[in-house]
C-alpha cells in the first residue's frame, strides 16, 4: 500500500559530509568550474570570475545578483528566494536551490549574460557536441535500422525505453524490461516501476479511444489538425532533460509517436539556458535534428518527419523562464500551469525534473506517486533513471529488495529507472 501520509518530508538540504548532496556541492561544482575553465580560451576577466566563484563554492555565501544582471532577471531571482538565500552559505539553503543558482552565476562568471564576446556562448557546447559526435551515437542510431522489423507496439516500447535509458545518456533501445541490469547478484529489476501501460492508455493508436484523455485537454477550439480526435488534438508536453544521447531519443520518441497517431502535437520544453552541464536548450535541439539528418537511414526518416512537423507547427519548442527555476514544480507560474492543463499528457524526463516534480525531499520511498503529483493540473508521467536521493512510489517490497541488495548506491548511480504515471 502507498504511504499517503500527507506531512511533507523534510527538503533536502546540502550539509551534511558524506551525503550525495554535499559532495555535489564540494565536489563536483568545482570540477565543473575547472572543465569550463579549460573549455574556452577566456580572459584574464572572466578566468578572476571563475576563480572567485570556485572560492565561493568552498566557504563563501551566495551573493545577491550583479547589480548590472538583466532587471526581469533579477525579479524572478526576487521571485524565487533570492532574498531570504541571500548572505547565507551554499551548504545551508535547500540543495536545489543551491545548485541551480550556482548554473545562473557560472554563467554570469563567463560572461554569458554579455554584453561581450563571450554573450549568449554555452560553456558546455564542446562536452555536448563531443557527446553527439561520438562514434557510440552512430552505433546507436544506425541500430534504428533494425527496429523497422519489429512490430510496431515493440517498437513503440523499444523507443520508450531507449528515451528513458537515455537519461544514463545510454541509448540502447531496450527491448526488455529488465534494462541494463546492475549485475547478477541483483534481485531487483533495473527498472523499478512500469507504468507504461497507463501512459499508453493515455495515447492510444490512431482510430481507437483513449479512454483516459484529460478532460482538460484541449478543446474543439484549438487549431485543427489531421488525425484531431472528437476531444481535440492530442498533445504531449515533453519536458525534456539532457541534449546529446539523451535528446536524441526523446526526439525519436517524439517522432514515432507522431507518425503512429499516437499524438497529433508534441510541445517540447527546453532550458532557456545552459544548465546542470548537459541541459538542452533549443540550439541543442538544432544540433540532435541535423544529427539525425546526417546519420541517414531509419535515423533521417525519423528526424524528416519532426523537421516537417517542427515547419508546420505540430511540433513546438518552448524554453519557459521557469525550466531553470530553483523551485519544484508545485511552485509553477500560471502560465506554464495552463500550458500543462491543456496537454493530454506532460512526460517529464530525468532526475532533476524528477525532483522538481515530486519536491526535492527526503519521501518515505512507498510515498504515493499520485498524492505526491496530485497539484499537477494534468495527467503527468516521469522517465527517469535514479540519480539522487528522492524516490516516491515503490512497493514495501521493492524498497526491501533494494535495500536488502546491501548496494546503497540504488538511489543515486543511474542503475535503476521508472517510469511513473498518475492519471
Ligand atoms: O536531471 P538529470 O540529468 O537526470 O540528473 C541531474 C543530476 O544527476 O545532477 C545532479 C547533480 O548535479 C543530481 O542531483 C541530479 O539530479
Amino acid at each position: 500500500m502507498p504511504d499517503t501520509s500527507s506531512e511533507p518530508a523534510p527538503v533536502i538540504i546540502g550539509n551534511e559530509p558524506g551525503a550525495f548532496p554535499h559532495g555535489v556541492l564540494a565536489e563536483r561544482h568545482p570540477a565543473i568550474i575547472r572543465q569550463v575553465r579549460d573549455a574556452f580560451p577566456y580572459d584574464p576577466e572572466r578566468r578572476r570570475a571563475l576563480d572567485a566563484l570556485l572560492a565561493s563554492c568552498a566557504d563563501g555565501v551566495i551573493e545577491p545578483l550583479p547589480v548590472d544582471a538583466d532587471a526581469r532577471d533579477r525579479r524572478r531571482w526576487a521571485d524565487w528566494g533570492m532574498d531570504a538565500y541571500a548572505g547565507r552559505s551554499w551548504f545551508d539553503v535547500p540543495w536545489l536551490w543551491a545548485e541551480s543558482h550556482f548554473y545562473r552565476r557560472l554563467l554570469d562568471a563567463v560572461g554569458y549574460f554579455g554584453p561581450g564576446v563571450w554573450e549568449g556562448l554555452d560553456p558546455f557546447r564542446p562536452a555536448k557536441l563531443a557527446e553527439l559526435d561520438a562514434p557510440e551515437t552512430d552505433e546507436e542510431l544506425a541500430a534504428l535500422d533494425a527496429l523497422a522489423d519489429l512490430p510496431t507496439d515493440e517498437r513503440t516500447r523499444a523507443l520508450l525505453h531507449g528515451s528513458l535509458w537515455g537519461n544514463r545518456a545510454d541509448l540502447g533501445f531496450r527491448l526488455s524490461d529488465s534494462g541494463p541490469g546492475t549485475g547478477t547478484k541483483d534481485r531487483v529489476p533495473a527498472l523499478v516501476t512500469d507504468d507504461s501501460d497507463v501512459l499508453w492508455s493515455l495515447l492510444p493508436p490512431a482510430g481507437t479511444s483513449a479512454s483516459g484523455r484529460s478532460a482538460s485537454g484541449p478543446s474543439a477550439s484549438g487549431p485543427s489538425a489531421a488525425g484531431t480526435s472528437a476531444t481535440g488534438p492530442t498533445t504531449l508536453c515533453l519536458v525534456a532533460d539532457n541534449a546529446g544521447r539523451e535528446l536524441v531519443p526523446d526526439l525519436l520518441l517524439v517522432s514515432h509517436l507522431l507518425g503512429r497517431g499516437r499524438i497529433d502535437r508534441a510541445v517540447l520544453h527546453v532550458k532557456p539556458y545552459p544548465y546542470y552541464v548537459s541541459d538542452a536548450t533549443p540550439a541543442d535541439v538544432l544540433d540532435a535534428l541535423r544529427r539525425l539528418g546526417a546519420a541517414g537511414g531509419a535515423a533521417a526518416v525519423y528526424g524528416d518527419r519532426l523537421w516537417t512537423a517542427l515547419t508546420d507547427g505540430r511540433v513546438t519548442v518552448r524554453a519557459h523562464p521557469f525550466s531553470c527555476a530553483p523551485l519544484p514544480y508545485a511552485d509553477m507560474p500560471d502560465d506554464l500551469r495552463a500550458e500543462f492543463a491543456a496537454a493530454t499528457v506532460t512526460v517529464l524526463k530525468g532526475d532533476l525534473n524528477y525532483r522538481r516534480l515530486v519536491g526535492d525531499r527526503w519521501w518515505s520511498p512507498t510515498t504515493s506517486f499520485a498524492d505526491a503529483t496530485a497539484y499537477f493540473p494534468g495527467p503527468v508521467a516521469a522517465l527517469r533513471t535514479l540519480k539522487s536521493d528522492v524516490i516516491t512510489g515503490l512497493t514495501a517490497d521493492t524498497e526491501a529488495a533494494l535495500v536488502a541488495n546491501g548496494e546503497q548506491r540504488w538511489r543515486t548511480s543511474g542503475t535503476h529507472a521508472l517510469i511513473q504515471v498518475r492519471r
